[in-house]
């Protein structure tokens, strides 16, 4: 076999998946790990793919068995490893290699090596990479950033093996150094915004209306029917039918409700901060996250403040249930808007120039937050490139006209029965504020200048630095 130009060293869940897929789509590739004996399980598990690969245990040999210029992909645990991994691999490598961090990195960090690796002669691309296993291993989503010129170079091999859409693949780059990586970042964002408000209906119907698991997944397989069609909705609706071999319970009933996080949600949410974009959705979500970990001081609060009487039997339960479907969808549009208006912004604050009508198209399929509603989003983003907001867009308008007023129902309802909705709630609050043409910021106004005279506009003169009539103490 003569040397292959691609590497990728990490066969962890997702390296492993994605070295095979690569394989499958007719590329040879040599392998490498850091634990050598994932190495050898991995090619005793390749079967018919074996011949297209290549083991290494050492990191000279792994780059010595690569033909020049190579391409190496990383598929690492994010942070100070992918920095050790490149400190690792760089002395062996000859200038015009390109090196792609395929791992789910802090952006920060990769505009940082971009430039570091570049300033060295080598190319450096940071690739999010969504799909989980099966995507990795079938077709995932992939957003790439950094040089137009290096992503030519390995364009074909990432359309390759991406998911398709009606036979497009759902891969793109979208812009210099990192990117790809803000982009993976915020899908994680919306993906946790999306996961928890369905968390947030299931509670709905669990502790409010007192049905059983399998017949609340049954309600979320004819949510996934609707406009709510989504991989997520249908997982859901899966593991609220799926019963826990080892008891024979519901299996939702043996799973902690402590959620772990990797940091690409709280990293959406901190970047918007710090944009000046608010994604509350998002951050509420996040919040709802950390809260969830907090088991045992939640428990000793239960003790505290009593157990809250969370049975609605004031309506009819088809008619929650259809609220619910309602609420849920306007909670996701608004949870889209703020991501996509936060990528719109670091966009313009990076000069990335991040065409949002792509970044709906890849995300239509391989991705976890794939949905029948990306369709209209890369529609919306198509038609008007400078839209600054989804819920300006006709489309979302029409859509959020027909289902506020049921998720003003479901929060206000569910706020008399202590059922919590984070970031359902937020989603409202967010809608209501952002619709609201006079709001109550003048208050805000006022009191910066009363306490340290900041100044403020008047509604019937020009300038902002105008003061009210309060002495100062
Ligand atoms: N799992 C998922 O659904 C998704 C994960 N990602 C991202 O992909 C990346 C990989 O994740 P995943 O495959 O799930 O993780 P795994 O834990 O399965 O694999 C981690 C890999 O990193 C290697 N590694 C860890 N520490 C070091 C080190 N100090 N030096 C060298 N190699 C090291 C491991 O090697 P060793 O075997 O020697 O420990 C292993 O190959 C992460 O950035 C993750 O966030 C992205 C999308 C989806
Ligand atoms: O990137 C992913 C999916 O798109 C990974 O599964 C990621 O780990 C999810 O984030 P978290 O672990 O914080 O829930």
């Amino acid at each position: 076999m003569t040397k292959p130009s691609i590497g990728l060293t990490g066969l962890g869940v997702m390296g492993s998946n994605l070295a095979l897929n690569i394989a499958d789509n007719g590329f040879d590739l040599a392998v490498h790990n850091r634990t050598n004996a994932d190495v050898d399980r991995f090619l005793e598990k390749s079967g018919d793919l074996r011949a297209r690969l290549t083991g290494h245990y050492e990191i000279e040999d792994f780059i010595a068995g690569i033909a020049t210029p190579r391409t190496i992909i990383m598929m690492v645990k994010a942070g100070s490893v992918v920095d050790a991994v490149i400190a690792a691999l760089t002395p062996h490598l000859e200038k015009g290699d390109l090196l792609i961090d395929a791992g789910n990195s802090d952006f920060n960090d990769t505009v940082r090596r971009t430039k570091t690796l570049e300033d060295q002669g080598f190319g450096f691309l940071g690739i999010g990479v969504s799909g989980g296993e099966v995507g990795a291993r079938f077709g995932p989503s992939t957003m790439a950033g950094g040089s137009a010129e290096k992503y030519a170079l390995v364009e074909d091999m990432l359309n390759a093996i991406a998911a398709k859409h009606e036979g497009e693949p759902c891969a793109a780059w979208l812009g210099p150094d990192g990117a790809g990586h803000f982009v993976k970042t915020m899908h994680n964002g919306i993906e946790y915004g999306d996961m928890q408000m369905i968390a947030e209906t299931y509670g709905v119907m669990r502790n409010g209306l007192g049905m059983e698991p399998k017949a609340i997944g049954k309600v979320f397989e004819r949510w996934n029917e609707g406009a709510l069609g989504s991989y997520l909705i249908e997982i859901t609706a899966q593991i609220l039918q799926t019963e826990d071999p080892q008891t024979g319970a519901d299996i939702i009933d043996v799973i902690v409700d402590r959620a772990g996080q990797k940091g690409t949600g709280r990293w959406s949410a901190i970047e918007s901060q710090k944009l000046g974009v608010p994604a509350s959705a998002i951050e509420a979500a996040v919040t709802a996250r950390a809260l969830s970990a907090g088991k045992d001081q939640r428990e000793t609060m239960e003790r505290l403040y009593g157990t809250p009487d969370t049975v609605i039997s004031s309506a009819s339960m088809e008619a929650i249930i259809t609220q619910l479907e309602n609420a849920l969808l306007a909670g996701k549009i608004i949870a889209y808007a703020q991501g996509f208006s936060v990528i719109r912004a670091a966009s313009e604050e990076n000069g990335w120039n991040t065409p949002l009508a792509r970044v709906a198209e890849i995300w239509r399929a391989g991705c976890i937050i794939r949905s029948v509603m990306l369709n209209d989003i890369a529609s919306a983003f198509a038609n008007n490139p400078a839209l600054e907001s989804l819920l300006l867009a006709p489309a979302f308008a029409d859509k959020m006209k027909a289902t506020h007023a049921d998720l003003r129902t479901i929060v206000a309802l569910t706020a008399q029965h202590a059922l919590p909705l984070p970031a359902l709630s937020a989603a409202l609050s967010y809608f209501d504020y952002a619709r609201q043409g006079q709001s109550t910021a003048n208050i805000l106004q006022a009191q910066r200048d009363f306490f340290g005279a900041h100044g403020f506009e008047r509604t019937d003169e020009e300038g902002s630095d105008h003061h009210g009539p309060w002495a100062m103490g």
